[in-house]
């Protein structure tokens, strides 16, 4: 059994290479709830209001594909529960939480983590952390195109961004509850350039053999088709 979660800002492309990476490993995806996500729009038009209940969501959609990819199988998840904090303290230092929020979110947090830690598999295998520069942030979320993440919405999101950024680097740094690497979002386009996916996954392969957790059951498709 082997478990990979995929790491980075909005847009980075984790949601992208899940796909690919599961599809390649034949192994099974699990995306972040963000269409069917009732409080994402809502957070985006009122951040201060929502910014707590937001947070509850996500920790609870992440704790449930949590415990459904670790006790099953060979999976990949398109976000850790451990940059759920990263979010969640971001929001509070911009004042967008009051301390009885931040006390009771951090005791929730405490309170999964305690829960995943008596699970048979406690982390995952390895740990796939995408950097991108916020240029290519903000290309791919106009790419994407959900209205609410565009700068046009709301135009405190520049500097919102540019501190996710800066967030993000002691964070990855830190992170050392499983094997990591890095791939260069700037660099690799591994949705339109079969060249740049196959270095990418070489790249992973090359870790998780390194680490000893390829999948033994890896039947490796040469073939990755990316829907437009
Ligand atoms: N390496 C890449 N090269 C070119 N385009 C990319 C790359 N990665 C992602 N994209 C494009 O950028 C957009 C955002 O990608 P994706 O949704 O995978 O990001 P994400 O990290 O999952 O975002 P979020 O954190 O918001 O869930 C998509 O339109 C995707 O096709
Ligand atoms: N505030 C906040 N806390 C989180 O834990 C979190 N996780 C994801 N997101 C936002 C970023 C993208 O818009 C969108 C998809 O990743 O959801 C979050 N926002």
């Amino acid at each position: 059994m082997t478990v990979i979660v995929l790491s980075g800002p909005i847009g980075a492309g984790k949601s992208s290479l899940t796909g690919i990476l599961s599809k390649y490993l034949g192994t099974k995806p699990f995306y972040e709830s963000v269409d069917d996500n009732p409080v994402l729009p809502l957070f985006y038009a009122d951040p201060k209001k929502y910014a707590f209940l937001l947070q509850v969501y996500f920790l609870n959609t992440r704790f449930h594909s949590i415990k459904a990819a670790l006790t099953e199988g060979n999976n990949v998840l398109d976000r850790s529960i451990y940059e759920d904090a990263l979010f969640f303290q971001m929001n509070a230092d911009i004042g967008r939480a009051t301390k009885e929020e931040v006390d009771t979110y951090y005791e929730l947090l405490n309170n999964m983590m305690n829960e995943l830690d008596r699970m048979p598999k406690k982390n995952p295998d390895l740990l796939v952390h995408i950097n991108v520069s916020y240029d290519t942030m903000i290309n791919r979320i106009q790419k994407r195109g959900r209205p609410y993440e565009q700068l046009s919405y709301d135009s405190t999101l520049e500097d919102y961004y540019k501190r996710l950024l800066r967030y993000y680097k002691p964070w990855y740094e830190k992170y050392d509850y499983s094997p990591k690497m890095e791939i260069d979002g700037d660099k690799y386009d591994f949705m339109s350039s079969e060249e740049d996916r196959e270095i990418v996954l070489d790249q992973i392969v090359d870790k998780l053999k390194e680490v000893g957790k390829l999948p033994l059951d890896w039947d490796k498709s040469t073939d990755i088709q990316i829907e437009a």
